[in-house]
């Protein structure tokens, strides 16, 4: 794990001293957007029109941020349009790391794609990287603006219909986005990498009274906003598959498990089992991830043999939607 300093890789763990013990994560730096007509979007420069072939997608299979726009490729239909590379499972000294060469910018470790896109870049080099072949730079590191460009962009091409982000749905989509994203995305990372008693507590409390409201709120409706599968479910979805293997034991998030919550497991299941999604889900690679790149947290590297998950048992989730 490290950081690149005016475009130099340095090996190094998260500084929590100045914050309390607190983890602070830092703002994506790459904000442009694709278009379908290469206008502007609503941060970067313009320039980056929709066209198939241009762009490929740096991910990991173990990252919940890359994981969103590893769902939205493959149920917009971009597969064909947009390649991806993946990166192995741990991430150590040299951080993110191909197995081989990636094939479009022969790099071995992802900080190299940040300083190819800008020498003097200072940061974490983190997935989802976003790269345009024709500009040779990161369009965009940031999941949540990536997954809003291939919910749209590319419509004229693929002739996808299904929009995860309906204008009528817009405003109370991201009311439920800005508390996951604090209290759950990320609040699972502020238990993790807590470093004092109090700093862990104050996120731990936060993610169950959370994860609470969201049981109640789909006791009585199907999805977390509309009747409909938006963006926000992705979004919480790929923090609930970790969850029970991944963050209540290496990030602390003991209280219950999503299994104990029956509408939340349910709900889980519901989304694993649409067409495609499972086959962007690898638990082998999330649960060798965490556990086997965090010495400070994990220092023997173990990685747990559980817990057993039954993702493919009927979830009845139409019963809800019935019931509403
Ligand atoms: N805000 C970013 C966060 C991405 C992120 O933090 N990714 C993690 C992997 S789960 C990463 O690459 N971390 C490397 C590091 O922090 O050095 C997004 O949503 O795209």
């Amino acid at each position: 794990m490290g950081v690149l300093v005016d475009g130099e890789w340095k090996d190094t763990w998260y500084d929590t001293k100045s914050s309390g013990g607190r983890f602070v994560r830092k703002e994506s730096a790459f904000r442009n957007w694709m278009t379908p007509d290469g206008a502007a979007g609503p941060s970067g420069e313009g320039g980056f029109g929709a066209e198939a072939g241009r762009y490929h997608l740096y991910v990991s299979y173990a990252c919940p941020w890359a994981h969103r726009t590893l769902i939205f490729r493959k149920l917009k239909g971009l597969e064909d349009l947009i390649g991806v590379s993946s990166v192995t499972p741990l991430m150590l000294e040299n951080g993110w790391t191909f197995a081989s060469p990636d094939p479009v910018n022969g790099a071995d470790y992802v900080w190299q794609l940040y300083v190819k896109a800008d020498p003097t870049y200072s940061g974490r080099a983190t997935v989802p990287i976003l790269w345009d072949t024709k500009r040779q730079t990161i369009v965009s590191n940031e999941s949540s603006e990536i997954i809003r460009m291939f919910n749209s962009a590319f419509d004229s091409l693929t002739g996808s219909a299904v929009d995860f982000y309906p204008p009528d749905l817009r405003t109370e989509i991201q009311q439920v986005n800005e508390i996951i994203y604090h209290s759950v995305n990320n609040g699972v990372y502020k238990s993790g990498f807590a470093t004092t008693q109090e700093a862990y507590e104050e996120a731990v409390a936060d993610v169950f009274n959370t994860l609470d409201m969201l049981e109640d709120r789909l006791s009585h409706q199907r999805y977390l906003v509309g009747n409909r599968l938006t963006e926000a479910d992705w979004r919480l979805f790929t923090t609930l598959i970790r969850f029970d293997a991944v963050y209540v034991c290496h990030f602390k998030c003991n209280i219950r498990r999503i299994q104990d919550y029956p509408h939340l497991s349910a709900y889980m299941r519901e989304l694993y089992q649409v067409g495609g999604v499972a086959e962007t889900v690898d638990m082998d690679a999330i649960k060798t991830h965490y556990y086997g790149s965090h010495a400070t947290i994990n220092p023997t590297g173990i990685v747990p043999a559980g817990p057993a998950l039954d993702l493919i048992r009927p979830h009845h989730r139409d019963r809800i939607a019935k019931a509403a």
